[in-house]
């Protein structure tokens, strides 16, 4: 039981947080984690009022954001082995069920183009990292169409994206160095990987989620997130709940994103995603993160992260109540929803209907409000975050005067001459 004392200075570092933008310190971030019952609603309740006071210097006050998109799974293989991922899969048994090693370039534009007849604007590529270095069958498919590794695949088929349909690619493919996040930038107005924990010995230790997985290192990943800044990549990054971490762990981890996005002003979001455990693997007898639990979590990376980061959650991972929840806990965005794909990472939990979304945001105050990929004020300094060659694809379908998506359907698009190939100087082959 933490000591009322405590908690009282806690929620008066928040307020003060709120108020002046000094980030709290760790002690207090830990016992803002651990607030349930009146103390978790006070919290809630400093979380809200600066989301809502950040919408309103946004010039979108009372809108909450979401982007429809489709996810592209480009390839489910991986050279890590999380605990808690189902997405991941072996050669064997895609070709048990018919399937390649990777979707294949008009598989890709295929998703993109029925995504785009709907009117979505995003193309999430999310996949396994560098398969090729543990599965011969994988370096194998790309040699065969000419491509070097997994990443130099991405870039292509971001490219048909974008040229054949005009949707605008998402990137989380996992860790990427500076070289590859330059080299990608031309295609992609944002990016993003979950830095999922600062906790080191959930990778070290043997038995642990991210034991015998490279890329979940934190110490690599918290490198990638730097790195993004200095790429001026808009990013999207964010923490996992309840995959074995303590309180001080998640406090660490916020404010680590926290104190890179001071120096960068990258970070574009902080998802906040609730580990939901899957019957086919390691930490299927885990349970689900506590709601009350999460929901502080959601409400602190409010307060960590101040008024202008857009604090995300996805809601097909909770019951629409619990969707309510994360509004009061100062979300300000769902991230991706698709009228079209499952969401391959968690695909036992389908989206929900985009006008039960938009009801049951409109029930809470807020007006559901679709955004491209990129979050507006990225979109609207554009010059800075944003690659020159993807304006007009940006200019399309982003109003411009609030950033956010305007009503249309994407079109193909060519891009500059530079941005389809790359050059020597930034090719890089890992
Ligand atoms: O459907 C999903 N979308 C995920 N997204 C996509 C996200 O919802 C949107 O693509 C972004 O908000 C950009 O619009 C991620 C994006 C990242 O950059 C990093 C991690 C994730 C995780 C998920 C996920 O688990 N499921
Ligand atoms: C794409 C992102 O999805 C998240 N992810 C992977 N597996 C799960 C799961 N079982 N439950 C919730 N989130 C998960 C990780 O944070 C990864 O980085
Ligand atoms: C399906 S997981 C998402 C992308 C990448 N493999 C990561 O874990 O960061
Ligand atoms: S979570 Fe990402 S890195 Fe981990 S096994 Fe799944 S696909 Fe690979």
């Amino acid at each position: 039981m933490t000591a009322r004392s405590a908690v009282t200075t806690a929620l008066t570092a928040a307020r003060h947080a709120a108020a002046t933008g000094a980030l709290p310190d760790l002690d207090d971030v830990v016992t803002l984690l651990s607030c349930r019952g009146d103390d978790l609603v006070e919290l809630q309740s400093v979380a809200a009022g600066l989301r809502d006071e950040g919408l309103v210097s946004a010039g979108r006050a009372g809108r909450i954001t979401y982007s429809r998109k489709v996810f592209i799974p480009l390839t489910r293989l991986c050279r890590d082995r999380c605990h808690y991922c189902t997405f991941v899969t072996v050669p064997g048994k895609l070709r048990r069920e018919g399937h390649g090693m990777y979707l294949e370039l008009d598989q890709v534009v295929a998703l993109a183009q029925q995504g785009a007849a709907l009117g979505c604007k995003e193309a999430l590529f999310t996949l396994g990292d560098r398969p090729e270095d543990r599965w011969p069958e994988a370096g194998e498919w790309l040699a065969a169409r000419g491509y070097s590794s997994t990443l130099d695949y991405v870039r292509a088929a971001s490219v048909a994206v974008l040229e054949r349909t005009g949707l605008l690619p998402h990137l989380n493919p996992g860790v990427m160095s500076l070289d590859e996040l330059t080299w990608l930038r031309p295609v992609a107005p944002s990016m993003g990987m979950m830095l999922e924990t600062t906790a080191r010995r959930l990778f070290t230790d043997k038995g642990q989620p991210h034991h015998g997985s490279p890329d979940k290192d934190p110490l690599v990943r918290l490198r990638v997130l730097r790195d993004a800044g200095e790429a001026r990549v808009p990013f999207t990054t964010g923490i996992l709940v309840g995959i074995g971490e303590n309180l001080t762990e998640r406090a660490e981890s916020l404010l680590a994103m926290a104190e890179i996005h001071r120096t960068y002003g990258h970070i574009q979001e902080v998802i906040v995603q609730n580990f939901r455990a899957k019957p086919d693997t390691a930490m299927r007898g885990v349970p689900d993160a506590e709601m009350s639990e999460f929901l502080a979590a959601v409400a602190v990376a409010r307060v960590v992260m101040g008024p202008d980061v857009a604090i995300q959650a996805p809601p097909n991972l909770v019951s629409h109540e619990e969707c309510a929840a994360l509004i009061a806990s100062g979300i300000a965005d769902w991230g991706g929803v698709s009228p079209l794909t499952p969401d391959h990472v968690n695909p036992e939990r389908p989206w929900p209907n985009l006008d039960t979304l938009a009801e049951l945001t409109a029930r809470c105050g807020f007006t559901l409000t679709e955004r491209i990929t990129a979050e507006p004020p990225y979109v609207l300094d554009r010059g800075t975050w944003i690659d020159d060659g993807l304006a007009g694809h940006v200019e399309a379908l982003a109003d411009p005067v609030t950033g956010l998506a305007v009503d249309t359907r994407p079109v193909a698009r060519n891009l500059p001459v530079h941005g389809r190939s790359c050059t020597s100087s930034t090719r890089v082959t890992p």
